[in-house]
């Protein structure tokens, strides 16, 4: 099987961590950890959910792609990804807006990019206070120039990407489980 790497693109709340959870679950397709300067939240793990970083030890990696996301840094390692890629052909990795663009170029086919969207952006804000996020902090994320440049599917991945509306999750899992098949019989007819 050719490897893939499943890009989980979108903006803040919309889902791409559980997308991301349940493609590990249900496939086993391991995430990439990608690093980070931002805090840990309430429950994240170092080496699990990110490598947390010190501004010092963030610029002592090798990107394969990094970016400033509201204030913070955030890249993910060419080491990275080939860990994950020894675990298993298929493996996930959680990005914005501009590091799925710049998978998609890079990688090619390699990558699937999938992006999240709400129907009603209102009702994010809802759903980080019961994942536990400080109010004032998903404030000011949600008042960034990268939120807002989130909002939308960036022009370079039109007719690339796969666009998914996380409005219900039911529905959600079955557009992702058929993103799946499709990207594996793709697979098998390039073979
Ligand atoms: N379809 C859905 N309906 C209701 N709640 C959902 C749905 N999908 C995800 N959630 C919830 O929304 C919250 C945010 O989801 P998640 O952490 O996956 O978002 P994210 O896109 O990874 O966010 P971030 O970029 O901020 O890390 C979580 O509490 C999750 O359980
Ligand atoms: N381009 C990259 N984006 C990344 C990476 N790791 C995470 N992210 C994205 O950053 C924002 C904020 O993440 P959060 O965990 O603080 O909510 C979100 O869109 C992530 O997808 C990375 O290595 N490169």
């Amino acid at each position: 099987m050719n490897r893939k790497v499943f890009v989980l693109t979108g903006n803040t709340g919309t889902g791409k961590t559980t997308v991301a959870n349940y493609l590990n679950e249900f496939y086993e397709m391991p995430k990439v950890i990608t690093h980070t300067t931002r805090p840990p939240r309430e429950g994240e793990i170092d080496q699990v959910d990110y490598y947390f970083e010190s501004e010092q030890s963030f610029k002592e990696n090798h990107y394969l792609e990094s970016v400033a996301y509201a204030n913070y840094r955030y890249g993910s390692s060419y080491e990275g990804l080939e860990r994950a890629w020894e675990k298993s052909p298929l493996i996930t990795i959680v990005l914005d807006t501009a590091g799925a663009k710049t998978y998609s170029e890079k990688l090619g086919d390699e990558a699937v990019v999938i992006f999240l969207t709400v129907t009603k952006p209102d009702e994010i804000l809802g759903r980080l206070s019961k994942r536990g996020d400080n109010l004032e902090e998903t404030r000011r994320r949600m008042a960034s120039e990268e939120y807002k440049r989130d909002v939308q599917l960036p022009q370079s991945l039109q007719g690339i990407a796969h666009v998914v509306v996380n409005d219900d999750w039911l529905s959600t899992k079955e557009e992702i489980d058929n993103i799946v098949k499709q990207a594996l019989v793709f697979d098998l007819e390039e073979e």
